[in-house]
């Protein structure tokens, strides 16, 4: 077997954090987030450790989104670095604290890793978020997970994008996975969402394990949906929707949209069908969070990321 260029040699990855409640009603991490809290045998492993922590308490404790502002949006340099006053929004503190926790952003002395768990109100299943294409470590991961996980599907959604891409909580660790799980409503919790949701941070964290033990991990590639677009719902002038989602696309996250397909469908019945001249992969899909951002779903397009060989530079003394 060929082995592993030495340029290739990755540092261990030994600080992870497990982030639940970023979004205070999207409760399958936030439950797990606070049980592995009071026990956290389960997300332990050899050569790691592995914090558990609730990003946003007190939209957790009201079971909303956020108080202020939305905390997934906020970690970019003008709002980590803003003057603390009496007035600043309460997510803005908070991201600040999280990134002297767990950052600071882009330095060293950041967290190798976080997971952030989400839940979505659309039939996206278990999905994984990717933030940067040319991040092997992450790339390697989710080829991992999707195995462990196969026959079951593990869609990966790349948000890298030049105006599309957000300051994600996440962001704050050098390698970031947002954790997608759904369908499940706001302030429920669904026993298969949870389960699906706990399966892939067991296999993340697997990963990592073997990764820090010496592994060599081949090249390999992935399929992932790339973030190409938002698309709003119909509005009038006063910013009301006059179109919802059409039930052909409802439920079709992930599932081809071509050219001529149904998209939304007005209350006298009329359908607008998507005017696009190639085939989208849609996601999001009606998702309860995005009526307030003007986004009813976002067009995917399908590319296959191909990871180096990685193995880590520093083996566990055993
Ligand atoms: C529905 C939802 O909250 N989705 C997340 C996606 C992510 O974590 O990248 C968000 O908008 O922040
Ligand atoms: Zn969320």
């Amino acid at each position: 077997m060929a082995f592993c260029h030495v340029d290739h040699e990755l540092a261990p990855v030994r600080r992870v954090a497990i982030f639940g409640g970023t979004h205070g009603n999207e409760l399958s991490g936030v439950l797990l987030v606070k049980h592995w809290l009071e026990n956290s045998a389960e997300i332990q492993r050899v050569g790691m450790v592995v914090k558990p922590f609730l990003t946003n308490p007190r939209a957790v404790q009201k079971c909303a989104r956020y108080i202020d502002c939305d905390l997934n949006r906020v970690f970019d340099t003008e709002h980590l670095s803003e003057q603390e006053t009496e007035d600043m929004l309460y997510e803005v503190k908070r991201a600040q604290k999280i990134n002297s926790i767990f950052g600071p952003k882009g330095s060293d002395d950041a967290f190798d890793l976080i997971f952030d768990l989400h839940n979505t109100t659309s039939n996206m299943g278990s999905t994984l978020i990717l933030e940067d294409l040319n991040d092997d470590f992450t790339v390697q991961m989710f080829h991992y997970i999707k195995l462990a996980l196969s026959p079951a599907s593990c869609p990966v959604l790349l948000i890298d994008h030049s105006n599309l891409k957000y300051a994600t909580t996440r962001s704050v660790a050098k390698h970031s996975v947002g954790v997608e799980v759904g369908p499940q409503s706001h302030g429920v919790v669904r026993a298969d969402i949870l389960d699906n949701m706990r399966r892939i941070i067991k296999h993340g964290l697997d990963f990592v394990e073997l990764f820090n033990s010496g592994k060599e991990f081949p090249p390999c590639s992935i399929e992932v949906y790339k973030i190409q677009e938002k698309v709003d719902y119909p509005r009038n002038e006063a910013g009301e929707i006059v179109a919802f989602v059409h039930h052909h696309l409802q439920d079709q996250d992930w599932q081809a949209l071509k050219p001529g397909d149904p998209v939304f469908l007005d209350l006298d019945g009329n359908v607008i069908v998507y005017d696009g001249d190639y085939t989208v992969y849609p996601t999001f899909v009606n998702e309860a969070a995005y009526y307030e951002k003007k986004q009813a779903f976002i067009k995917t397009v399908k590319v296959t990321l191909t990871a180096k060989c990685i193995r880590s530079s520093v083996l566990n003394q055993e």
